[in-house]
């Protein structure tokens, strides 16, 4: 009986955590991140205090988004109206949840900073390096998607709809320059940051798909890697 209720606790826990995942977006994104940090630790020769700390780091962001979920819940089972300190409590909770989250941004730039400097800097000097040729095929490759695509499903004019989104090529041509002259991981991450920013704007206004947007940033990207790789 003793274990049972063990069970049926674990089980309670686990239908928790699982509630959260699903109806809360920001968890799902925390889950992404962590899983995305921790596939990037396994690349990297961590110490055990890094590790430890990431743990801990991870821990902390899921385990505030949860308490604001409960906290959220037990709101809305005593009102749905609107009230202030309704309104407080949400807030603070939400609040606790930014504060573990900022906390989670410092810990993966002061641990990861340094390695990925260098492994850009690798990266990037390979890629300029690769025969002319291979960018050559991406790129033809994905101007025939592009042409294959617009055929069967032709409609828009170069700057406003249709296939490719000229707005994310140029985004995404500029993020490339830019890593390519910066040589930088955290302005090659803020300028990438500003051209996904760029395709998700013209997705959220429903002027292109995130086909569309794709196909742009594919061609951005190989174009100006050809115009570094030839001429720069
Ligand atoms: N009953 C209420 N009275 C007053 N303000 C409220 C009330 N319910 C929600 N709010 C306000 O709306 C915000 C969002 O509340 P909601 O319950 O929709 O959480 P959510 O959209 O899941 O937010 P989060 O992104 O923090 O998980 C709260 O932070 C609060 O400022």
């Amino acid at each position: 009986m003793g274990n049972r209720k063990l069970v049926d606790s674990f089980n309670d826990a686990i239908d928790g955590i699982i509630y959260t995942l699903k109806t809360q977006r920001n968890m799902r994104i925390h889950f992404a991140t962590a899983i995305g940090v921790l596939l990037l630790s396994l690349f990297f020769k961590l110490s055990k205090l890094e590790v430890l700390i990431l743990f801990f780091t991870i821990s902390l962001v899921i385990i505030a988004e949860m308490i604001n979920t409960s906290i959220e819940a037990a709101i809305d089972l005593i009102t749905d109206r609107y009230h202030e300190l309704a309104k407080i409590a949400k807030n603070v909770a939400a609040g606790a949840v930014f504060i573990a989250s900022l906390n989670a941004i410092l810990v993966a730039y002061i641990i990861f900073f340094d390695k990925l400097n260098l492994v850009t800097e690798i990266v990037l000097h390979r890629v300029r390096q690769m025969p002319v040729h291979l960018t050559f095929i991406s790129l033809l490759i994905v101007i025939l998607i592009v042409i294959s695509i617009k055929a069967f499903h032709g409609k828009g004019r170069p700057f406003r709809g249709g296939m490719p989104s000229g707005h994310a090529a140029i985004a995404f041509s500029l993020a490339t320059a830019i890593a390519f002259i910066s040589e930088n991981t955290l302005i090659i991450t803020l300028s990438l940051f500003l051209a996904v920013l760029v395709a998700q704007s013209r997705i959220e206004s429903q002027i292109h798909s995130l086909f569309q947007v794709i196909a742009g940033a594919a061609l951005g990207v190989c174009i100006t890697l050809l115009i570094f790789q030839t001429i720069y």
